[in-house]
């Protein structure tokens, strides 16, 4: 095993263990019938060639990434409803697991780039051979409208490492505007597709 595979194994550990108890969340509300603020989560270990730029770019020394990089373990939860986001703050703050080291609210502090999402760094205790190890991990909190944004303009920051074209970053901005208003539609709609989720499931019997 090198070093990179020994530092990386308690963060590969948190993360499996923190997408199924976030994803618990989602059974929970389903077994009582409620929709769930939860829609689906997924999760990363950051790569290692993105752990030594980022290192590189903050001057992070590499004895100090455990305290200084939150985001080598990275959660994301996507909901449908932007009011879904705070039952979720709310769930997190609550539980006894993990606690919360800082929260970013990129939704109403949206980004210059467009970006929205509600951010909450976590300390969460891994138990290892070694003994108990503090994870600092990344729950990003996104409605599908903010992830759908969010995805593809990550793809085409590969591309353009952030210097868009004038013409790009006019589309990105439209693109952004064009999320914020689906969410607002959503949410106007949310009793109605409630209901919907209701009558489809009591017709189908599930
Ligand atoms: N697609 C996209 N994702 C973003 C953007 N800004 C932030 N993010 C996501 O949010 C994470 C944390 O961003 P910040 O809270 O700004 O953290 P930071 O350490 O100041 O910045 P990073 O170097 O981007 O991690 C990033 O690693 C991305 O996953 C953005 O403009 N576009
Ligand atoms: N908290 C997270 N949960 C789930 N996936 C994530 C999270 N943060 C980033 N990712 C995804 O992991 C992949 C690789 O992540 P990477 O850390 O290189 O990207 P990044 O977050 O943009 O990094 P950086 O902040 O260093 O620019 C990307 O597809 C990114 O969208």
């Amino acid at each position: 095993m090198d070093g990179w595979d020994q530092f990386l194994a308690p963060y590969h550990q948190a993360v499996e263990e923190l997408k199924v108890k976030l994803k618990g969340i989602r059974t929970d509300y389903r077994l009582g019938a409620h929709s769930s603020p939860v829609e689906f989560v997924t999760a990363r270990v950051k790569p290692i060639q993105s752990i030594i730029e980022k290192a590189n770019t903050r001057n992070i020394p590499y004895d100090e990434l455990q305290e200084e990089m939150y985001d080598i373990a990275g959660i994301r939860i996507m909901c449908q409803f932007v009011d879904d986001i705070e039952v979720i703050c709310r769930l997190v703050r609550d539980r006894e697991d993990m606690s919360v080291v800082e929260e970013r609210d990129y939704i109403e502090n949206t980004k210059e780039s467009g970006y929205r999402s509600y951010h909450i760094i976590i300390k969460y205790p891994v138990n290892t051979i070694h003994g108990v190890v503090d994870i600092l991990a990344e729950i990003q909190i996104r409605t599908l409208a903010m992830n759908f944004w969010a995805t593809i303009e990550h793809t085409l920051n590969y591309k353009y490492s952030g210097e868009y074209p004038p013409e790009i970053r006019h589309r990105l901005q439209n693109a952004a505007d064009a999320a914020y208003l689906l969410d607002k539609e959503m949410s106007e709609i949310r009793e109605e597709i409630h209901d919907a989720e209701k009558y489809y499931k009591k017709k189908r019997n599930i």
